[in-house]
């Protein structure tokens, strides 16, 4: 497929490929969505946008859907891959990220990306994307991509903001108990055959206080089962919010460290959380506390952490992330990896996971449905509500009833004058309903027009890109 067909119109004259008339019902079957039997598919809570737009829609495309590319890294489950196959587009699915070398050969091109969180793609992996118009993040971290560099390059990008955030909470509390009761260690030690009936140093978690750093949406939710368990939660964020229950927000960092007897960490990865838990803030915690960090790696200085549990001033401790993580199954987690991987593994009380946080069945498909269903929403239609680098733009559906409308799509650089020239050019036809909002330095229109004829599409599509602001243009019909 050439590189403009999402943008450039290439329908047949008589503008009747069969597609554009197809309304496709991608959405799961409503009837299962609220099983939780483990045998039973299950389907996260209607999400905050509105799904693909349902039968009375007129389906939108500018291009045959078996020409848009789409590779899709990490494992992305099956129920988002099949959302993506049945709109007929192409889909490659990998299991594995991809090291930098091939992931710039292979985003030369695909046309939308779906990835987790290990794959990076960065600024210089970007810019190779020619054909890129969207990325899904089929997590809830967007840190793993320049999310700048996208919107400015008009690249949207979206993810599932809490679709895996109770399954996070779950495993949290499994290893609050697992960590007070040395749980970890007695297993290791009965698969090597080694019987070691201990009680020392071994507590219940009733009464005892857990302190969470970072109360958004996993934070909240831990906050819940914790207090249902007899915890007492006290909690910091940079934003004031209202404790559920009875749990309490502390001032500052400082006071949650010395207040809590486990500290665990639910902070997004920015700059201002880099090392947040260092040598200065395990020295603030209480003697004999544990710490748990299922956020992202970069969050906990891990040479510290090391020198503060084999002092004994940390009695346990439970890593989900790291700053470098493998890029698949059945690799090595060793020094050669992170320099103290080695060190690291040789502690007591310790328990470490890969990354499975968010890795259960429940959450991994009702991921996998709402980012695809935001990727076919993007592509065939336009609408960026739920991105996370690009203004929220949305109109409604056209309808069949409406045979020679145009939706135009046009970001752009937001500078003064841009919305009069593109509406001197949309005005020699009838503007039927318009859209517009800016984020930043980049802005986003949508257009439905009425009276187009498809020869005169063409032209509309280059005097758009003619404009000096523009960043993308895409006229879907
Ligand atoms: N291990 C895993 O598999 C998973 C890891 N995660 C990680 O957990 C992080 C948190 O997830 P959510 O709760 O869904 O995010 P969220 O965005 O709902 O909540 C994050 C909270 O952290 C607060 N925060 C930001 N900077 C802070 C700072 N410097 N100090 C204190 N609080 C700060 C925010 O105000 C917000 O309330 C994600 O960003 C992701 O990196 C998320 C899901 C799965
Ligand atoms: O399951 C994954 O690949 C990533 C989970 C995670 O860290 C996230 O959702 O941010």
């Amino acid at each position: 497929m050439p590189t403009a067909a999402l943008n450039i119109p290439e329908r047949p004259a008589n503008g009747d490929n069969g597609l554009s008339r197809t309304v496709s019902n991608s959405r799961h079957d409503p009837a299962n969505s609220l099983s939780t039997s483990p045998q039973l598919s299950f389907h996260s809570p209607q999400a905050s946008y509105a799904g693909p737009p349902k039968v009375s829609a007129k389906q939108l495309r500018p291009f045959q859907s078996q020409d848009v590319k789409i590779l899709l890294l990490e494992n992305v489950n099956l129920a988002g891959q099949e959302i993506l196959k049945k709109q007929g587009y192409q889909v490659e699915a990998l299991k594995s990220s991809l090291p930098e070398d091939q992931l710039i050969e292979k985003i030369q091109d695909v046309n939308v990306i779906g990835i987790r969180s290990k794959t990076q793609l960065s600024a210089n992996v970007l810019k190779h994307a020619k054909n890129l118009i969207v990325i899904g993040c089929f997590c809830i971290g967007t840190n793993q991509v320049d999310l700048q560099y996208a919107a400015e390059n008009g690249i949207a990008v979206f993810n599932s903001p809490f679709s895996n955030s109770r399954s996070v909470a779950e495993l949290m509390i499994g290893e609050i108990i697992t960590l007070a009761r040395q749980m970890a260690d007695r297993s290791m030690e009965m698969h090597n055959g080694v019987w070691n009936k201990v009680s020392n140093g071994c507590w219940e978690v009733r009464g005892k206080t857990l302190g969470i750093v970072g109360y958004g949406h996993v934070g909240a939710q831990l906050s819940v089962l914790a207090e249902a368990m007899g915890m007492r939660v006290i909690y910091y964020d940079v934003i004031n919010l209202m404790g559920l229950g009875t749990a309490q927000q502390v001032p500052n960092l400082e006071a949650l460290l010395s207040g809590a007897d486990f500290v665990t960490l639910h902070v997004p990865e920015i700059e201002e959380t880099k090392n947040m838990i260092g040598e200065k803030e395990l020295s603030q915690m209480r003697n004999g506390a544990y710490l748990l960090n299922a956020s992202r790696g970069s969050v906990v200085d891990i040479a510290a952490l090391i020198a503060a549990m084999k002092s004994g001033k940390i009695a346990g401790a439970a890593l989900d992330v790291y700053p470098n993580e493998p890029g698949k199954n059945g690799e090595h987690f060793n020094s050669q990896l992170n320099a103290w991987g080695e060190e690291l593994r040789s502690l007591k009380n310790l328990i470490l996971t890969p990354h499975i946080g968010g890795s259960t069945e429940e959450a991994q498909s009702a991921i996998g449905v709402e980012v695809a269903d935001a990727l076919v929403n993007y592509v065939n239609f336009g609408t960026t509500t739920g991105a996370v680098n690009m203004p929220e733009v949305t109109l409604r559906s056209l309808t069949l009833d409406e045979p020679n409308h145009v939706r135009v799509i046009y970001i752009h650089r937001n500078v003064p004058g841009v919305l009069r020239r593109v509406n001197e050019i949309l005005g020699d036809h009838n503007v039927d309903k318009q859209m517009t909002d800016s984020r930043g330095e980049v802005a986003y229109l949508m257009a439905d027009i009425s009276n187009v004829n498809v020869s005169e599409i063409k032209d509309l599509y280059q005097s758009l890109e003619d404009l000096g602001s523009r960043i993308r243009t895409r006229v879907l019909y």
